[in-house]
């Protein structure tokens, strides 16, 4: 099928379609799940990491345009997910999905999209979408997919309208574990596989608000014992664990709708001064308890080459270091709003969004970006080196 155009009319070899809220119809060939799911679309730039992009909770909700034309081409594996079954809820691409061509590839990409529910959508000028969600904002969607090319547009249509959108909605209730867990997996490598974790120090206890998996593997490769709990754990439990720090995990959805139950928590974290370090979500909810405000970016940052100066937070000889950050997110803590007790540690060298925060007189601090998958030469594990190693 040739590239879609975005038109009303249903070419005849449609099995696809991305309806978006103003009624804009983007006709394509669909794969993976058959169904429709509605959702805000992003696009994110990265040339890797397709598989853990699509189980990131923290895209619960989302419909992801790939500007990388070659998704499929690692295929798909058990080990390179980020969550079992949480994550983006379709996906837009150019081509058709590649097959693999990869030594750890266990399952082609479309099969493994079949079977985690992932709605798929090829054939689209990912350029063209690119460009209008750049220049008017990440739209509201539904994404369908009906290998028989029947599609009910006016029940699409009407759903797409009518979805309230990612500002004010709390999505961590549907991502978060139900139960404790001693986390137990290390660091991958080639040959070994994951490392198994020995029963360290120090003791971090780590907040769930749909945190990758990888998130808690870095914890552990920089020496701490990690136990994950439920987004909804009350401040006496975590207490009651005895942890030398907590960790406020990357999530979903709007801060501030989330903020209204786990802010009073971080707020009694710092009170006590237990050391704290957030990542994504949970930074941006470390800034609401220190004071700051959030607020819904025009445009997000996704993908794995965004540029993050060090700007304050006592980085010595090496403050206006650049580091090459991944990164996934709609809101940010706005740097305009930050109180007198916090200081602005990183920036987005795009658009001067807030990058990091640290809290002035305490151990607690927090980055927009993702350290765990932040890719070199100046690489960000540095960030779990300095929180573990200020603990205990
Ligand atoms: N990666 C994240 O944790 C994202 C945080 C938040 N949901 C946002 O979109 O900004």
């Amino acid at each position: 099928m040739a590239l879609s155009a975005f038109s009303h009319a249903q070419p005849k070899d449609a099995t696809g379609v991305l309806v978006l809220a103003d009624g804009t119809c983007i006709w394509g060939k669909g794969f993976g799940a058959s169904g429709s799911a509605v959702g805000e679309v992003c696009f994110n730039t990265a040339m890797t990491g397709y598989q853990e992009v699509m189980t990131d909770p923290s895209y619960d909700s989302q419909i992801v345009t790939f500007t990388f034309p070659h998704i499929g081409n690692v295929g798909a594996n058990e080990e390179d997910v980020e969550s079992r079954e949480l994550g983006a809820v379709g996906l837009v691409v150019r081509q058709d999905v590649t097959r693999h061509s990869n030594f750890r590839a266990r399952d082609e990409f479309v099969e493994w999209c079949v079977r985690h529910g992932k709605i798929g959508l090829s054939g689209v000028d990912t350029r063209a979408l690119t460009r209008r969600i750049r220049i008017r904002g990440a739209p509201n969607a539904v994404i369908a997919h009906n290998p028989r090319g029947q599609f009910d547009m006016k029940a699409l249509k009407k759903q797409a309208a009518e979805w309230s959108g990612l500002e004010g909605l709390d999505l961590v209730p549907g991502v978060t574990r139900d139960a404790h867990e001693n986390w137990q997996g290390g660091y991958w490598q080639l040959g070994t596989g994951f490392s198994k974790a020995d029963n360290r120090k120090p003791h971090v206890v780590a907040i769930d608000y749909g945190a990758k998996d990888n998130i808690f593997r870095n914890l552990v490769k920089a020496g701490a014992k990690v136990t994950v709990v439920p987004a909804r754990t009350s401040l006496e439990n975590i207490l009651a664990m005895e942890p030398e720090g907590v960790f406020l995990s990357n999530g979903p959805g709007d801060p501030a709708a989330t903020g209204e139950y786990a802010v009073p928590v971080i707020k009694g974290l710092l009170e006590r001064d237990v050391p704290l370090f957030g990542i994504c979500l949970g930074h941006q909810m470390l800034g609401l308890a220190a004071g700051a405000k959030t607020a819904k970016m025009f445009q997000g940052h996704r993908g794995a080459n965004h540029p993050v100066q060090r700007v304050g937070g006592g980085w010595g000889e090496s403050e206006g270091l650049v580091e090459i950050t991944s990164m996934n997110h709609g809101f940010a803590v706005d740097g305009e709003t930050l109180p007198d007790g916090v200081e602005q540690t990183h920036v987005s060298l795009f658009d001067g969004t807030n990058c990091g925060i640290s809290i002035k007189g305490k151990k607690a601090f927090g980055v927009q970006y993702h350290p765990e998958a932040s890719p070199g030469p100046q690489d960000s594990f540095y960030l779990f080196e300095k929180f573990v190693g200020m603990l205990g």
